[in-house]
């Protein structure tokens, strides 16, 4: 039985004040009797303090990004030991926002994925496609090959599969974020259910087991029809996880 994800990315927003009055926000309206994980991603430089904050409750941090290097001379880079040492347990990998304007290659954030998984970090793989690869209907063939990508930098396929799976895959079309345009929960979990299909023909347990979240546009008003659909495991929330009513919305239908 797969658990529920619910996380929020914060992407590049927020301040002191108001990173501390969104986590405790969130905290103050945590109800223990939901059976699902709730993770935020602040910026990395609010990674730290978002981990004294939720001292006390089940709430995780991850990071947004990681490099895919060890450490030296990289200035401005965010190390998977540097995330780790201060308490985050899960870090982005392969955001659309990253691919595209910063040019991440779907074999960089391969090895982003692999170091994030060295460093005892949960990656979360994001893929998905731009609208126009949507309606050239290449979805699957670009998923596919941001998720092969992942399985390929290992030696073989089986443990290239095997750390696939110990990840969680974060499923968000292009179209769908930060436009208010949500996929429909067809269209998401047709998708959902053909990565899980691909994966099933390689390892029927890592499909079985692996969480894939959608995100896009996903809010309070949309998330129950999301997450009622079999193969969709939680959500990877950005605009609506900056408020805290909201992001607990979409925690309470998680449950
Ligand atoms: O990119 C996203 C989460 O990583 C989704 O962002 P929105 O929820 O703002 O569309």
């Amino acid at each position: 039985m797969r658990k529920t994800l619910i996380a929020g990315n914060w992407k590049m927003h927020g301040n002191v004040a108001s990173i501390e009055s969104l986590v405790n926000g969130i905290k103050s309206q945590l109800d223990s009797s939901w059976q699902s994980d709730i993770l935020v991603c602040p910026p990395s430089i609010y990674v730290d303090r978002t981990v004294q904050l939720i001292k006390g409750s089940s709430i995780k941090v991850g990071g947004q990004n990681l490099s895919q290097q060890e450490q030296g001379a990289f200035t401005g880079e965010i190390s998977g030991d540097m995330l780790a040492d201060l308490g985050a347990e899960y870090v982005l990998v392969g955001h659309s926002e990253r691919r595209s304007l910063y040019h991440e290659s779907n074999e960089l954030v391969a090895e982003k994925f692999a170091k994030a998984l060295e460093k005892g970090l949960t990656p979360v793989l994001c893929v998905g496609e731009t609208l126009e690869q949507r309606e050239n209907d290449t979805t699957m063939d670009v998923v596919k090959g941001q998720i092969d990508a992942v399985i390929d930098f290992y030696q073989d396929k089986t443990a290239g599969l095997e750390k696939l799976g110990q990840g969680v895959i974060a499923y968000e079309p292009v179209w769908a974020i930060g436009t208010g345009v949500t996929a429909s929960p067809e269209q998401a979990q047709e998708v959902h259910a053909a990565i899980r299909h691909y994966l099933a023909e390689m390892n029927t347990g890592v499909a079985e087991e692996i969480q894939i979240l959608y995100g896009g546009s996903m809010k309070a008003a949309n998330a129950e029809e999301l997450l009622a659909q079999n193969d969709i495991d939680g959500g990877l929330i950005g605009g609506a996880s900056l408020k805290a009513d909201e992001f607990i919305a979409i925690c309470k239908i998680a449950g």
